[in-house]
């Protein structure tokens, strides 16, 4: 299932141009642009969560013909606001997540504990591990590290970039920091004017 490219083919939200553009397997492709000019929903179309034209395929599968709980099982959006839907936060795993959490700086118990009193950054780390323990094919991440101070948000570039690579998995990962941007992506494309441009 790993190591598949993702394409885009004339891909149209009503926000952007119509975008034709290859995400490489292992390859992050970082997306900026000022806020509101469609980033998420780029990300949403490619999920196929929200409405779009064009095409989108990762290797042989394409979006129109796969049901799309499976789709987005392979191709999975990690949003900039997780939602959790049980009480603790070790239900939502699919698979157990030891060595992940510890490499995330986060403790072994945390799996035990409720939902609502996690802090937005262990949120936001924990949204991130269970992402992974669906075991996905392609990557999509809203500001994944938007609620992190610099140590946690260093750490998590690194488990990330090293998890694309060794997997061999493409990605998106939206970012405003052109910091962040450099060190990570190995392409960056910009919003500007309702259009995708490369960097
Ligand atoms: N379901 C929707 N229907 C119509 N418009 C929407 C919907 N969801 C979001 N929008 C609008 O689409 C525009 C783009 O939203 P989007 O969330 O993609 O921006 P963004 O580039 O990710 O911004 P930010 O950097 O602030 O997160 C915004 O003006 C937003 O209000």
């Amino acid at each position: 299932m790993n190591q598949q490219p993702l394409y885009l083919d004339k891909l149209t939200t009503d926000l952007l141009e119509p975008v034709s553009l290859q995400v490489k397997p292992g390859e992050i492709a970082c997306l900026s642009g000022p806020s509101g000019s469609g980033k998420s929903r780029l990300l949403r179309a490619i999920a196929d969560l929200d409405p779009h034209e064009g095409s989108v395929r990762l290797g042989d599968y394409t979006q129109a013909k796969v049901p799309a709980h499976h789709w987005r099982r392979m191709v999975m959006l990690v949003p900039a606001e997780s939602a959790w839907w049980f009480d603790t936060v070790g239900e939502h795993m699919y698979t157990p997540q030891s060595a992940t959490l510890q490499e995330l700086g986060l403790e072994p118990e945390v799996m035990e504990w409720p939902v609502d009193r996690l802090s937005s950054g262990e949120k936001q780390r924990l949204a991130l591990v269970r992402a992974v323990s669906c075991e996905p094919a392609a990557l999509l991440l809203d500001e994944p590290t938007a609620n992190l101070d610099p140590d946690t948000t260093r750490l998590v570039e690194h488990w990330l970039t090293g998890y694309i690579r060794e997997r061999e998995i493409p990605a998106f990962w939206v970012a405003h920091d052109s910091e962040q941007i450099e060190r990570v992506g190995d392409q960056h494309l910009h919003i500007a004017g309702g259009r995708l441009e490369g960097h």
